[in-house]
C-alpha cells in the first residue's frame, strides 16, 4: 500500500483533459497537494492507504473553476448601483465610492468575502484587478486560495499610488514580495485603453517581455470605448494596444464585444488570450463577446464573472450557462451548437489555466497537477434525471450543489463548511460595510405609470 494524504472517490470524475470524458466510479489520489493518480475506484482501494478518504457517491468530481477575470474585493459593492451602462456605473457611482472608502482594511475585507463565496461555488484560483494587491495576496495566502494577483496601473491618483511610476514600483515590489509563491502569481493589470495612456503601457510591455509575466486589461467593453477611441485619435483601442507591441501570447484582454472579423483574426496570430465575462457584459448592456468565433479561429477562451458590483456574483457556475445561452446569440447568425456545455466548462477550468500560464500546474485532473477540485452532488430534484454530468453541471446544476473545493490538496470546503474563513465573521463584515455604504448606494428609479 502506498501512503498518500486524500483518496477521494467520486461516482463521477471529468477531468476536462485526456481521452476520457467521464470516468465512472474511479478516485483521485493526493499527495503533497499533488494529484498522484486518477484509477479506478476499486483499483485505488487495493493500492492506496490515505490518512482521508472522501466517498462522493452521488457527485461529480471537476477541475476547481478558474475565474479569470474578477475583483474581488468589490464584493463590498454588490448591488449598490444597478440597471445603467458601464461609464455612468464607473464615473457617477463605483469611482467616487472607491475614492471615498478604499483602504487595506477594506480590501482584506472585501476579498475575504469573495473568497468565501468562489469557495462555496467550487471556483479554487482567481484573477485579480484590484486596490492594495499587496493586501489581496496576504488574504489569499491566509485563505489557501491560488490567485493571480494584479499589479495595477491607472491614469488617475488612488489611495493606492499617485502617479504611473509609482503603480509600477509599487506593483513590482508585490511581485517581489510573492515570488516563486506556489499558490501566488503576480499579473501587470493596466485599467483599460481609455484609462492607461502609451507611456506606461509601453514601460509594461517592456516589463512583461522581460520577466514573462501576464498583462490583464479590460478592452472593447463597449461599443461606446471604441468609437470614443476612434473619434478622439482615428484608432480602434486594440489596434493602440498592437502599435504598442502588446497583443502578445502575455496579453489578457477582457471583455471584447466588439471586434472585427480581421481583429478577431489578428487575437489568434498574435496569441492574446481573451478573458469572457458573459454576465457583467449582459447586466450592463455592453454587448456579447463573439466567443464561438474566436475559439473556431484558434483562441484560448477563459471564463470570469467580473467583479460582484456589475454580475452582481461570483458564480462560475452560473456562468457556465450564461455564457453557453450568451454564446448561442453571439455569433454572424443564431447557433444552438455554439459555445456547448463541455466548451463552457473548457472555458472555466483549463482556458483559465491556459490565460493564466498555469496549464502545467492546474485546470484539469491529471497526475502531476495540483489536486485544485471542486464537488458537485447531483442527487437532487433539480438534476434528475441525470443523463449527462456535464450538461447537468452547466445547465441545470446551481453553485449550492458544490459540497467539496480543494486547494493544492487541502479541503478548503468541507461538505459545505468553509475550513479556513469564518462565515459568520464575514456576514457581519459584510453587515458593517452595508451600514457605512448605504448612503451611496443608488436608488432604483420610480416605477413607470404603467407599471
Ligand atoms: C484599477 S483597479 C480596477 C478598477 O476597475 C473597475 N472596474 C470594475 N469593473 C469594471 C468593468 O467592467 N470595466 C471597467 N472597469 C471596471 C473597478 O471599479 C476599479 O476601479
Ligand atoms: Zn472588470
Amino acid at each position: 500500500m502506498t501512503p498518500i494524504d486524500t483518496l477521494i472517490l467520486a461516482r463521477r470524475v471529468v477531468p476536462v483533459a485526456g481521452p476520457t470524458r467521464v470516468l465512472e466510479d474511479h478516485a483521485v489520489a493526493v499527495r503533497h497537494g499533488h494529484i498522484e493518480a486518477v484509477l479506478p475506484a476499486a483499483e485505488a482501494r487495493e493500492r492506496f492507504e490515505a490518512v482521508e478518504v472522501v466517498e462522493l457517491d452521488d457527485h461529480v468530481l471537476l477541475p476547481g473553476f478558474i475565474n479569470a477575470h474578477t475583483h474581488a474585493a468589490m464584493n463590498l459593492m454588490r448591488g449598490i448601483a444597478n440597471d445603467m451602462p458601464l461609464m455612468p456605473w464607473l464615473t457617477e457611482h463605483i469611482w467616487p465610492i472607491e475614492s471615498a472608502f478604499m483602504s487595506p482594511g477594506f480590501v482584506a475585507e472585501g476579498t475575504d468575502l469573495a473568497m468565501a463565496e468562489m469557495l462555496r461555488s467550487g471556483t479554487t484560483c482567481f484573477n485579480d484587478m484590484y486596490f492594495f494587491p499587496d493586501v489581496v495576496a496576504e488574504r489569499v495566502d491566509a485563505a489557501g486560495m491560488r490567485a493571480a494577483v494584479g499589479m495595477i496601473v491607472i491614469d488617475f491618483p488612488t489611495v493606492w499610488a499617485a502617479n504611473a511610476a509609482e503603480y509600477l514600483d509599487k506593483g513590482l515590489a508585490v511581485r517581489d514580495a510573492w515570488r516563486g509563491h506556489e499558490r501566488i502569481t503576480p499579473v501587470f493589470a493596466p485599467h483599460a485603453p481609455y484609462t492607461v495612456s502609451d507611456e506606461p503601457l509601453e514601460k509594461i510591455r517592456t516589463y512583461a517581455d522581460e520577466m514573462d509575466l501576464r498583462v490583464h486589461m479590460h478592452v472593447h467593453e463597449t461599443a461606446f470605448e471604441v468609437n470614443d477611441a476612434l473619434e478622439k485619435t482615428g484608432e480602434r483601442p486594440l489596434a493602440r494596444l498592437d502599435r504598442l507591441g502588446l497583443l502578445t501570447p502575455n496579453f489578457l484582454a477582457v471583455h471584447m464585444t466588439q471586434l472585427t472579423d480581421d481583429e478577431i483574426d489578428h487575437c489568434a496570430r498574435t496569441g492574446v488570450h481573451v478573458l469572457h465575462s458573459p454576465e457583467s457584459n449582459l447586466k450592463l448592456a455592453s454587448g456579447l463577446c463573439p466567443v464561438q468565433r474566436l475559439i473556431d479561429a484558434g483562441v484560448n477562451v477563459a471564463l470570469g464573472t467580473d467583479g460582484a458590483a456589475s454580475n452582481n456574483d461570483l458564480d462560475m457556475i452560473g456562468e457556465m450557462r450564461t455564457a453557453a445561452f450568451s454564446g448561442k446569440l453571439a455569433g454572424a447568425q443564431p447557433d444552438a451548437a455554439a459555445v456547448s456545455a463541455d466548451t463552457a466548462l473548457e472555458m472555466a477550468t483549463l482556458g483559465g489555466a491556459r490565460a493564466l500560464g498555469l496549464d502545467e500546474i492546474t485546470g484539469s485532473i491529471e497526475p502531476g497537477k495540483a489536486a485544485d477540485l471542486c464537488a458537485v452532488d447531483l442527487s437532487a430534484i433539480e438534476t434528475a434525471p441525470m443523463f449527462d454530468p456535464v450538461a447537468a453541471v452547466v445547465y441545470n446544476a446551481s453553485r449550492e450543489r458544490v459540497t467539496d473545493t480543494w486547494v493544492a490538496g487541502r479541503r478548503l470546503l468541507a461538505d459545505r463548511r468553509l475550513t479556513t474563513l469564518d462565515e459568520a465573521q464575514l456576514l457581519d463584515t459584510a453587515a458593517r460595510w452595508r451600514d457605512t455604504l448605504a448612503g451611496h448606494a443608488r436608488q432604483p428609479a420610480a416605477r413607470r405609470s404603467s407599471e
